[in-house]
């Protein structure tokens, strides 16, 4: 069954993407229904219903939430419970990974981003290309740093392997095995977040992960499980063609892309049982940019000084290290290391607070990844590890030969994924409210963020009620929806708007609301009247 919606998508000079009227719509008519893509739902109950019946089938996203406290937090829900590889619906193997190879040493990335601004003014200055850059070289830098640091373990297990598999006698590295390797990749990530995060004197490292920051996990878990079906799918050779890896500057221009993509295709019609996509999702506008100036302006405006404390810190570190030098002997590959890491917290006494959560964030997805990964390839490969030789450059590991037989899906974590996936959720998802009111969690629809805002709004969206039907055909889809109704005479053209919070107060506060919250300056017929009236007034 095909379901037709009288809107679609066009380009409106000063608001990007709106929908519009492509008839004329009645007072109180169903226009829009949009799936839920991903969702931070708190509670497991809810959740449950928000669940599509395939992810119903948890699978947990192990993270090291459940290290630092004695209970154990579920942190995601991004699969069957079946381990991916193995999943019985799908002939696709999937392989774990959690590392990028990094083009670039992560120490000329850092001098490259130190180059184009070391103060939060500088900063201030670049425009959208120079900002995109630094970002750009400063989380590929992060994802080298995080590398270095897995490719010990993932270097040592390959030692191991080789060694068992060759059965060899002269093996370099014959040094006593240990049979933690589970320990070692759960020990990382507090070094690594000590090592990385806590050189900044704003950052302590928490010892049990926040709400939000579980929140943020649980969206960015569910929106890779979704990627990983579109990608299943395409493998197969049914409909969904996935881009993967929008993001960075190229994913920023999302925004200004024709209306084409994703629902011109079929001109504003919503196939039955058709989801939205991860495509759909990337075509979201990200919001990186605006939000991380926005952060930074506010640390400025908040630490007038923040400049000479951060220098006198920075001195104080510089100290630090150069005695640290002096004092023990390094080969040459752990003085650049060491170089590395100064600088890299050079350029993180002039980052936001936000961003350290996010780096915070992306450790911990990358540390689970890495120890899915472990236990993905424990089924075929030994279960011990062999220390590294400090003079030995970390190598690859090849994927196991046994998955080469089947066609392979990698499941990767890199930062222009998490970005890809975090940023287009900022000022683009919806909160989910029960019957009295209380915020339950917010979820993403990527099909629907094409609604623009007004202060007066002729759509309303409402929560699907009840279970079983939808559009979707899931049982449980519908609990999933957010419905669009129209709530007055809509003509052909007109733009179809809903309203992004409480528009009761005046047209100053309402506007200052919208820049604070969603980064743009209302330009709807009823703040452009009321702005107009209130110049004419004081004139
Ligand atoms: C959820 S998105 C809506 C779709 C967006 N226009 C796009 O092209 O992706 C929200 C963004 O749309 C723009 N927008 C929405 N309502 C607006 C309005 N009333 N005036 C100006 N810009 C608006 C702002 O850039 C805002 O950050």
């Amino acid at each position: 069954m095909e379901t037709d919606f009288p809107v679609k998508v066009t380009l409106l000079p000063n608001k990007g993407r709106s929908f519009i009227a492509t008839r004329a719509i009645q007072p109180q008519e169903l226009v829009f229904v949009a799936e839920a893509f991903g969702t931070t739902m708190v509670e497991e109950k809810v959740r449950r219903t928000w669940m599509d019946s395939g992810a119903r089938q948890q699978w947990k996203l192990k993270t090291e939430a459940r290290r630092s406290s004695s209970e154990e937090v579920d942190v995601g829900v991004v699969g069957a419970d079946t381990p991916l590889a193995s999943s019985p619906s799908s002939s696709v193997a999937i392989a774990i990974t959690a590392t990028s190879t990094p083009q670039q040493h992560y120490s000329e990335l850092i001098q490259q981003a130190l180059a184009a601004a070391d103060t939060k003014q500088r900063i201030l200055q670049l425009n959208d290309t120079d900002l995109a850059r630094f970002l750009d070289n400063t989380w590929s830098a992060f994802d080298g740093l995080i590398a270095e640091q897995e490719s010990w373990i993932q270097y040592a297990t390959t030692t191991t392997t080789t060694t068992s598999n060759n059965n060899s006698n002269n093996n370099q590295h014959d040094t006593p095995q240990h049979s933690h390797t589970q320990a070692q990749c759960e020990a990382l990530f507090p070094k690594l977040a000590k090592l990385l995060l806590e050189g900044n004197n704003q950052a302590t490292i928490a010892a049990k992960t926040s709400d939000d920051d579980c929140e943020t996990i649980r969206l960015v878990s569910e929106v890779l499980y979704r990627r990983q079906l579109d990608l299943e799918e395409a493998t197969s050779g049914t409909t969904t063609a996935v881009n993967g890896t929008k993001g960075g500057a190229q994913g920023r221009e999302s925004t200004k892309a024709p209306a084409t993509a994703p629902l011109t295709k079929e001109d504003g019609r919503l196939r039955g049982g058709q989801r939205a996509t991860f495509e759909d999702y990337c075509a979201m506008q990200s919001n990186e940019l605006v939000l991380f100036r926005q952060q930074v302006k506010a640390d400025l405006d908040s630490q007038e000084d923040s400049d000479s404390d951060g220098e006198e810190q920075e001195e104080q570190e510089l100290d630090v290290s150069q005695e640290t030098q002096q004092q023990r002997h390094r080969s040459s590959r752990e003085s650049k290391h060491e170089t590395g890491i100064t600088q890299w917290r050079k350029l993180l006494s002039i980052f936001p607070n936000h961003l350290f959560s996010c780096f915070y964030v992306y450790l911990r997805i990358r540390d689970a990844y890495l120890l899915l990964a472990r236990e993905n390839s424990s089924t075929t490969t030994s279960s011990t590890i062999t220390p590294m030789p400090s003079n030995t450059q970390p190598q690859p590991v090849p994927p196991p030969s046994r998955r080469r037989q089947r066609p392979q899906i990698t499941l990767t974590i890199t930062s222009t994924l998490f970005r890809t996936i975090l940023y287009r959720e900022v000022a683009n998802s919806f909160g989910i409210r029960d019957a009295s009111d209380e915020l339950l969690g917010f979820a993403v629809f990527p099909r629907a963020c094409f609604f623009n805002h007004s202060c007066r709004p002729n759509i309303l969206k409402k929560r699907r009620q009840g279970l079983g039907g939808g559009v979707a055909g899931h049982k449980s889809a519908r609990a999933r929806q957010m419905e669009y109704w129209s709530t007055r005479l809509i003509q052909e053209g007109e733009e179809c708007c809903i309203s992004y919070g409480d528009i009761l107060a005046g047209v100053e506060e309402r506007r200052a609301r919208l820049e604070d919250m969603y980064f743009f300056l209302c330009s709807c017929p009823r703040c452009l009247e009321e702005t107009r009236e209130g110049e004419e007034e004081g004139e």
